[in-house]
């Protein structure tokens, strides 16, 4: 598998304060990363800092093939990277429908797609933004990155605030599309253990450093080494996703 991102020895951070702290990291296409860690850590900046909206004072980003550590913002949204910000960042006052078109670009996905994805939104399409729940709204949001046709999806805290059925549908839908539709994805989750069952690899965050990096599945099951770095794990926990669709949730054929 080629390599689809890497950040090498990558210094960042908000005006002087640096954040990431020599970060280095790299994910192949069609697979899929957890970026963990407790609260301040620098997950949501490494996201932000991939996506152009910080200060790199050394290091390099690569990104399909191109080095981007200096290229502006715009045209990275442009490249093929599908941003799910924390905030969701739905338009309000544009209907589900117009939500999802605004950023239309052409490629495989398309509407009928994501409503074969997601048929809540279909039921909701010409409901405006600020009349959906929390849990339409991130399915939204994703939705809308998918119209953009990315080679990698951005997850910045997806499941924050959601019930824990919406929580599992979401989970699964993102799982499925890694596994079914090759779509890379980097998921910053405060769920260890399910963003663990979510995605092929995990790195671990301390005060903007890698302080681990390895396979989820493994992480998930050294429940000793998941307490030390992050506080869980000693406990039973919750199961992983079952591959079954859930109700409400097509599965898109494979390939189409
Ligand atoms: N826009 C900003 N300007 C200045 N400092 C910032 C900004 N955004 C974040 N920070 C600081 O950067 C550090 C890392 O924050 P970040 O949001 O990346 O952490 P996080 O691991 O995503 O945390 P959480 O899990 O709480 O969302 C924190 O000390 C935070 O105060």
């Amino acid at each position: 598998m080629s390599e689809l991102l890497a950040f090498d020895q990558v210094t960042a951070g908000y005006g002087d304060a640096v954040v990431l702290d020599r970060m280095s990291f790299s994910l192949e296409a069609g697979k899929s990363l957890a970026i963990l860690g407790r609260n301040g850590v620098g997950k949501t900046t490494l996201l932000e800092t991939l996506m152009g909206h910080t200060r790199v004072m050394s290091g390099s980003i690569r990104w399909n093939g191109q080095d981007i550590t200096r290229m502006p913002s715009h045209r990275r949204a442009r490249s093929g990277l599908g941003w799910v910000p924390q905030e969701r960042e739905v338009f309000p006052s544009l209907t589900v429908e117009e939500n999802l078109t605004v950023v239309a670009t052409p490629g495989p996905w398309n509407l009928k797609r994501v409503y074969e994805l997601f048929p809540r939104l279909q039921e909701r399409r010409s409901n405006y933004g600020n009349q959906l729940s929390g849990g339409e709204q991130q399915m939204l949001a994703i939705g809308r990155a998918l119209m953009t046709n990315p080679k990698l999806l951005l997850l910045d805290e997806p499941m924050e605030g959601l019930a824990p059925i919406i929580v599992e549908e979401l989970a699964l839908v993102v799982k499925l599309l890694c596994e079914s539709e090759g779509l890379a994805s980097v998921v910053v989750e405060q769920h260890p253990v399910l963003t663990l069952s979510m995605t092929h690899h995990a790195i671990v965050l301390e005060r903007g450093q890698v302080v681990h990096a390895g396979h989820s599945q493994a992480l998930a099951e050294d429940t000793h080494l998941l307490h030390g770095l992050l506080g869980v794990g000693q406990r039973p926990q919750p199961s992983r996703p079952s591959m079954d669709a859930p109700a409400g949730y097509t599965l898109l054929p494979q390939g189409a």
